[in-house]
């Protein structure tokens, strides 16, 4: 069983999370193909795919988004898991997002695809990788700096991935 697990990163913290979603899936004996998303190739190379993007603004990064709406039919036609890297803070991370789970702008062709799961992750920002405009947002929006990645709920739910692929 091959899997892609691709990601869309602009700082870093989404490419830890897939590299460690990739960690899990390979000690389960899974063969594994980890890629950033504009280099990954066709989901039909693949027997499943794990995507993920950092969110900002409430959106995808382009390229993920740009992945899901090219290969919508392909990933429809394999187990398909989707996640994203966003808040910073402890608490549950859809809380955290006054209850965002998913861009709104990508739900209608998530609906389409049918992932086995559409996972929300706390993110992590590093001020000094910023540009002065992300800067001041963040400071208007008093986001908690820090890395915020709960590793225990990342390989959680690899596994759940690895359970569900073992019974395909
Ligand atoms: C300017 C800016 C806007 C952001 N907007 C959001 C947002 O709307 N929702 C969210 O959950 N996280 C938001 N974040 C947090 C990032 O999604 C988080 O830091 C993520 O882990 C970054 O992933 P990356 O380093 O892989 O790009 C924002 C971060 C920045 C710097």
């Amino acid at each position: 069983m091959h899997v892609l697990v691709a990601y869309a990163t602009k700082y870093g913290a989404t490419r830890g999370i897939a590299e460690r979603i990739a960690e899990v899936l390979r000690q389960a004996g899974l063969q594994v193909t980890l890629a950033e998303v504009d280099r990954a190739g066709s989901p039909t190379a693949y027997d499943a795919v794990v995507l993920g993007s950092g969110v900002y603004a409430g959106r995808w990064l382009a390229p993920a988004a740009a992945y899901l709406k090219t290969h919508a039919g392909a990933l429809a036609e394999r187990p398909t898991w989707l996640f994203s890297s966003g808040p910073t803070g402890s608490g549950d991370p859809v809380a955290l997002m006054q209850g965002w789970r998913f861009p709104q702008d990508l739900q209608a062709l998530a609906e389409q695809i049918r992932p086995r799961d559409v996972a929300f992750f706390h993110g992590a920002i590093w001020p000094e990788k910023l540009n002065l405009a992300e800067r001041l947002i963040l400071k208007a929006l008093k986001a908690p700096i820090g890395d915020f990645r709960d590793w225990a709920m990342i390989e959680g739910w690899a596994r759940r991935i690895t359970a569900a692929l073992a019974e395909a």
